[in-house]
């Protein structure tokens, strides 16, 4: 039996807590259940409590006041103090079973590019706490469609692919701030689209010393299949279910579900 966890990561505001809570809302009304594993420090209350909540280890607020450190030293030193204390994380998670955990990630982007933190807490996770993982990474709709911003955002988010090494389901976040049909059509290229040919446009923008720097960075986005996005439309449970079957998929979900007693069928069937 593993138990399932999604590392919801992306930069700062891409929507990263209300996908977690749009998600365990919509799991509730189909009779399944999740939680959130909050490992950001400096997070805000959330619409569901945090099961899991980093900052009854260690509070951002404390170690930038007694070691006089910013913002982004102290979140690294957290994380380094959470690795010390994975026990502490093994304690607080427990025993989740057929439940999902959504490990909601801070946006710091240092913490995907280039440093070790969150690649040794998921090789913990996968390893000493059995559980089957993947990744979320969410930009939001209204910053991609825009051909160079497509690429930075690409960039980012093939930068955590490669760091985790897990699973990978990219969701363009806020598709309900685009709501003229010109913004609509022009969604449509980026969620599936073809960086070739962005880069032509990209191209236009810029500087031409920079057209052959655009058509390398296009050619590598094309050769990690680095193109693909899912559309999140927090408020609709249709497209918060597409993205949720996309996790069950990658997790292998159903399979690693607990298979019932025959007890338990005979109650279901009695009710
Ligand atoms: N219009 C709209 N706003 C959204 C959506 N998702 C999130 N927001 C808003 O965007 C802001 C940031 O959302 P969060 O869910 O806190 O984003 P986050 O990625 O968790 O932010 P950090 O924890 O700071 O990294 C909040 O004001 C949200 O209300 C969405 O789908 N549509």
């Amino acid at each position: 039996m593993s138990r399932v966890g999604v590392m919801v990561l992306g930069p700062a505001g891409a929507g990263k807590s209300t996908f977690c809570n749009e998600i365990i809302s919509h799991m509730q009304t189909i009779g399944r259940r999740a939680h959130i594993v909050n490992l950001d420090p400096a997070a805000e209350p959330s619409k569901y409590e945090f099961t899991v909540d980093i900052r009854d280890l260690i509070s951002l607020d404390d170690v930038m006041e007694e070691l006089d450190l910013g913002p982004n030293g102290a979140l690294i030193y957290c994380f380094e103090y959470l690795l010390k204390n994975l026990d502490w994380l093994d304690e607080e998670i427990g025993d989740y079973n057929d439940e999902y955990l959504l490990f909601d990630c801070p946006g710091q982007i240092e913490l995907y590019t280039h440093i070790p933190v969150l690649p040794n807490i998921v090789q913990h996770l996968q390893i000493s706490l059995n559980f089957s993982l993947c990744a979320t990474y969410l930009l939001e709709a209204p910053f991609i469609v825009d051909s160079s911003k497509f690429f930075s955002g690409s960039l980012s988010a093939m930068s955590a692919m490669i760091l985790l090494e897990l699973p990978h389901i990219n969701v363009l976040s806020k598709l309900d701030l685009i709501k003229d049909e010109y913004g609509r059509k022009k969604l449509k290229r980026f969620l599936n689209p073809d960086p070739l040919i962005l880069a032509d446009e990209a191209n236009q923008e810029t500087n031409p010393r920079f057209h052959h720097l655009n058509q390398c960075i296009a050619q590598l986005v094309d050769d990690f299949g680095m193109v693909q996005f899912l559309p999140l439309e927090a408020k609709n449970p249709d497209s918060v279910n597409t993205i949720l079957s996309y996790i069950d998929d990658v997790t292998q979900w159903a399979e690693n579900a607990e298979p019932k007693e025959p007890n338990d069928q005979i109650e279901i069937d009695e009710m």
